[in-house]
């Protein structure tokens, strides 16, 4: 709404709010003259301070028209600021009406005057209308914020839009998520039935103790009657068992519905991650990964089990007092109800900002997780660099921040229980006082004064329960916000291609590919770039380091998508090969093969479905690990370790050669897959795969460059773009960087220019060792792929 149409209505309002009051208030006055009531002012009967209020309420909207108008800018915003005093003030005068009401009461029982019911309920009506209209105020943007906004081009236009939606989704967020997590409880639709009958039986239970032990007191000290007071003993007895057996029943249910629940998500999460495209592992930190699927989805199932056990049971157990105390008294119950209102808006405003705080801590957890995660996998190079106490630093730094949230967390909660403690404190002083005046003008007896109080202080303890419970209802739905964000999360890439021919003859084929990760969008790593791997040869990607070899096999391996061009495999567009097809047809060995937790058997056999012994063997026979399996004391049944940990560099290689090998696959890549052998092991599984070369692509990413010199075919690549192209000597007659990088090599002088980074650096120092070996290694010399 502008402003003013929101400055007519408050206006329109405010005039209709004060003449309605004033006329209802003259009906309803009972003197000859207002003057005289005015005069001989009477809380008991005489209405003029609840038309006192309607003054308050249009200085309230006068006031903040005034407010808007003179500061169009800062007005609203201030207007916001001051809503929580608005909703107490307009609380606090519907507040007073029922004191009024009952005050009345006291003088007309029971209060027939219409007047006086129209005047009531028009306080009720008005301030509810002042506190909307307040809050539309405070939601007026100026009219040159508005032009602004207009005038703004589309794109920033749709930004704000996209900023605004993300908000409304956000808002939503919260109340969907509860219901998003029963909705992964239809499965146990049957137990949470049964818990909630349990849960009803339960609080029936307790609902009626009260009124027995009323009537046992009743019995006692008013009809001195044995007969009724042990009867009512008896009721009561039963009452107790029976409640604490479906207490007990419902518990349990509850408890085990919600572990089931916690597995399904676990479940649904974990292949929702196993479904994400790579670039969302390099934008993501795996410990906060790994966060999520530990410590936020055990919040999710125990907070949220643990709470709505207990909020169902305080909320249907406040209704069931609430519906006694007013059988009880009406003019009680009014009272207890006045402070009702205010414990919620206590409970909003502090489950708002611990929803707030939950979401800050996981978040800070996440990130100490993260480098805990980070720090003991890489435990090796810690050591190496002796760099254990930064590391602890870090990881200090990290979980004070976690401390000072939990410290926020802490001091929120103390206010909470004063606030609620106090305002539970005043009721129940107002309550004792005027029910004894009930008792004492026999308005009710004084076993259901007793019975009251019990009631006031069961719904005491469960609003109380539902205030502590929210917060810890929110923390789980912050941790449930998170889980659900990931398990929601649609992969930017999707691997549903279908094609899986029988026979494919592995002719690659990158065709003007334009390439950039998805964390660094702006820097292209491949340009434009175009080459073909063809069938029974052996093609070699060489460059400097940061070239781009490794985002071609990344590519290859269809792991990223390309901004640009395309990448054929028998003249189809990878994407649109079957996932597993794909990867049983291309398969890849690197540098730094990664070995799973599993037996050797396992590991070569991976991702393959029932493989026999003799193939695991045959194929550890070509990579030439058979015989260093054997001498293992299990064989093959011995375990890798965690990646791979308890075997040696070499050994893990020649196991993911077998693993590769075993595959049979159409298109081979060898990252730098042999680096880790020595010359002899090396030189066998060169022969080996010279061997079963065959009809198969082979594509060697090499960083030593004595070890393609027999490639069939050499790519150059410098800066992504491919720069030469052709055989060792034909490069090495055409000189350019291709010679210039193999001079270098042999002469164990990198170009400074290269050397920006301490992996190069290794590459490097490798690279110059190997080729320094030049003369006498075997392995070069006996290259034969
Ligand atoms: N996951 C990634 N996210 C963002 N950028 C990356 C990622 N991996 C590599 N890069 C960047 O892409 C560029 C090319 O890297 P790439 O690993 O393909 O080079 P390379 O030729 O294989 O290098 P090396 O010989 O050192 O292994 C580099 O600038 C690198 O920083």
């Amino acid at each position: 709404m502008t402003m003013y149409k929101v400055t007519l209505c408050t206006l329109a309002f405010t005039a209709c709010d004060l003449i309605l009051s004033s006329i209802l208030y003259i009906c309803s006055c009972k003197k000859p003259s207002i003057i005289q009531d005015v005069l001989g002012f009477n809380m008991f009967y005489s209405m003029l301070d609840v038309w006192g209020t309607s003054i308050l309420r249009v200085c309230i909207c006068v006031g903040a028209v005034i407010g808007v108008l003179r500061n169009r800018k800062q007005g609203p915003q201030r207007l916001k600021a001051s809503i929580i005093a608005i909703t107490l003030l307009c609380y606090l005068i519907a507040a007073y009406t029922m004191i009024k009401l009952l005050l009345y009461s006291e003088y007309e029982k029971p209060v027939q005057d219409h007047w006086f019911w129209s005047l009531l309920a028009w306080t009720w009506i008005s301030s509810a209308g002042t506190l909307c209209l307040w809050i539309q105020m405070s939601k007026i943007v100026p009219y040159w914020e508005n032009c602004r906004l207009h005038s703004h081009s589309n794109g920033n236009q749709d930004q704000e839009h996209s900023n605004n939606q993300t908000q409304k989704t956000k808002t939503k967020l919260s109340g969907t998520n509860i219901g998003k997590l029963l909705s992964y409880s239809k499965q146990d639709a049957v137990y949470l039935i049964l818990a909630f009958f349990f849960l009803l039986l339960c609080t029936l239970g307790e609902i009626f103790s009260p009124y027995y032990t009323g009537l046992v007191i009743d019995g006692i000290v008013v009809q001195r009657s044995l007969e009724q007071f042990s009867s009512a003993i008896v009721l009561l007895t039963l009452l107790a068992v029976a409640s604490a057996f479906s207490s007990g029943v419902r518990g349990g249910l509850f408890t085990f519905t919600f572990a089931r629940l916690n597995i399904r998500i676990r479940n649904l999460l974990f292949r929702s991650l196993l479904s994400q495209e790579i670039g969302f592992f390099d934008e993501n930190h795996t410990g906060d990964i790994i966060s999520r699927l530990t410590s936020d989805t055990t919040i999710v199932s125990d907070v949220v089990s643990e709470n709505v056990n207990i909020f169902l049971r305080s909320l249907v157990k406040a209704v069931g007092v609430i519906a006694f105390m007013f059988s009880l008294s009406w003019q009680l119950s009014l009272l207890t109800f006045m402070g009702f209102p205010l414990i919620i808006m206590v409970s909003r405003v502090y489950g708002k900002y611990y929803k707030k705080l939950a979401k800050e801590v996981q978040t800070a957890l996440a990130q100490a997780n993260s480098i805990a995660e980070e720090t003991i996998s890489s435990m090796k190079t810690v050591r190496s660099f002796a760099n254990e106490d930064t590391e602890a630093c870090v990881y200090k730094e990290r979980l004070q921040q976690v401390y000072a949230l939990h410290k926020k967390e802490a001091i929120a909660y103390t206010y909470y229980v004063w606030s609620t403690g106090f305002t539970q404190l005043v009721l129940q002083i107002s309550i004792l006082y005027y029910g004894g005046h009930l008792v004492i003008s026999e308005q009710m007896t004084s076993g259901n004064l007793i019975s009251f109080v019990i009631y006031e202080f069961l719904l005491g303890g469960c609003m109380e329960s539902v205030g502590s419970v929210y917060g810890g209802l929110m923390q789980g739905v912050g941790a449930a916000e998170k889980v659900f964000e990931f398990i929601d999360r649609k992969p930017k890439m999707e691997n549903n291609g279908t094609l899986a021919p029988e026979h494919l003859e592995g002719k690659v084929e990158f065709r003007n590919v334009t390439f950039s990760y998805p964390t660094r969008p702006t820097s292209l790593v491949l340009q434009n770039l175009s080459f073909n791997l063809y069938p029974g040869k052996i093609t070699a990607l060489v460059g400097p380091s940061g070239s781009g070899k490794s985002s071609c096999v990344n590519i290859l391996e269809n792991f990223y998508s390309v901004q640009d061009g395309e990448v054929l495999l028998d003249g189809q567009p990878i994407k649109m090969y079957d996932h597993k097809y794909l990867h049983a047809k291309i398969s890849m060995v690197s540098q730094e093969p990664v070995l799973f937790a599993r037996s050797i058997e396992n590991n070569i056999s991976y991702g393959l479905n029932s493989v026999p012994l003799e193939s695991v063997v045959s194929a550890a026979k070509r990579a030439n690990a058979h015989s260093f399996i054997m001498e293992l004391q299990e064989g093959y049944n011995t375990e890798a370790g965690e990646k791979g940990a308890q075997l040696s560099g070499g050994q893990k290689q020649r196991v993911a050669v077998a693993r590769s090998l075993i595959r049979n696959p159409q298109v081979l890549i060898l990252d730098e897959a042999t680096s880790a052998l020595d010359a002899e092991s090396e030189h066998a599984i060169q022969q080996a795969m010279n061997s079963d070369l065959q009809n198969r692509t082979v594509l060697i990413v090499a960083h030593r460059l004595s070890t393609i010199e027999k490639a069939h075919n050499i790519i150059v690549l410098d800066k992504g773009q491919m720069v030469q192209q052709g055989s060792h000597s034909e490069l090495m007659e055409q000189g350019g960087l291709y010679s210039h990088l193999v001079q270098r090599q042999v002469s164990g002088i990198e170009p400074a220019s290269e050397e920006k980074g301490s992996y190069q650096g290794t590459h490097q120092c490798r690279a110059h060792c190997s080729i320094m070996e030049l003369p006498h290694s075997p392995s070069a010399v006996d290259i034969r792929l």
